[in-house]
């Protein structure tokens, strides 16, 4: 028990995982200034969340509160579309890895690989297995919603989607009938 809320803690600042992580993303992910977005549209502000996701002391973070956002659903593999899922996936990974239980990777590419043997999905196999999707920001929800498709095709059972940042891609993916979770909201970036 002990062990277990020393693991809900960030280290550096002694703060709750939950609260550090946002303290971050404020910090280090959140850009002011127009941006045109993956959808197109324009924006005047952005959240890289790379700059969080592949950050040391904030990719841990993110494992372990991905994790806890998703504890009571069932999956044994984890993943989404390249490249802004694939850090949220390992992190993921090795949380897992330093509690109990298994946790796989995957990587859905934007395409069809050309050579070797043409994978749409890197790592083990998916195939007949549950799969949670994530993404680190969520705007229209199109991102997920191609990994969907593609596990699919491959033979998977995506269970829901779990996004760091929400910015508006929950209608899109509930309406598709997936269960859609969020770590922190605009709101809670005061960004509503
Ligand atoms: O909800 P959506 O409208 O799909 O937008 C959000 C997507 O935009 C960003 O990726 P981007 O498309 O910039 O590509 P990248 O992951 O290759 O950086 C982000 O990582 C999400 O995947
Ligand atoms: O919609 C997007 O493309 C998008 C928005 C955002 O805030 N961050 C990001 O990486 N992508």
């Amino acid at each position: 028990m002990l062990r277990r809320v020393a693991l809900m803690e960030s280290p550096a600042a002694g703060l709750p995982d939950r609260e550090r992580l946002l303290e971050l993303i404020v910090e280090l992910a959140v850009v002011h200034g127009k941006v045109t977005l993956s959808s197109g549209r324009e924006a005047d502000w952005y959240i890289d969340m790379r700059r969080l996701t592949l950050h040391h002391e904030g990719a841990p973070l993110v494992g372990r509160v991905m994790r806890q956002l998703t504890g009571d659903l069932r999956y044994d593999v984890v993943g989404g579309l390249t490249l802004g899922a694939d850090p949220v996936a390992t992190a993921m990974l090795h949380a897992a890895a330093q509690g109990q239980g298994f946790l796989d990777a995957c990587v859905v590419r934007k395409a069809g690989k050309a050579h070797g043997l043409q994978r749409r999905i890197e790592g083990p196999d998916v195939e007949g297995r549950a799969v949670l999707v994530v993404e680190d920001v969520s705007t229209t929800g199109g991102s997920p919603l191609t990994a969907v498709e593609a596990l699919r095709e491959a033979g998977a059972e995506p269970v829901a989607v779990a996004v760091i940042v929400d910015r508006g891609g929950r209608a899109a993916v509930e309406a598709a009938g997936l269960e859609y979770r969020a770590a922190y909201t605009l709101a809670d970036l005061d960004l509503a």
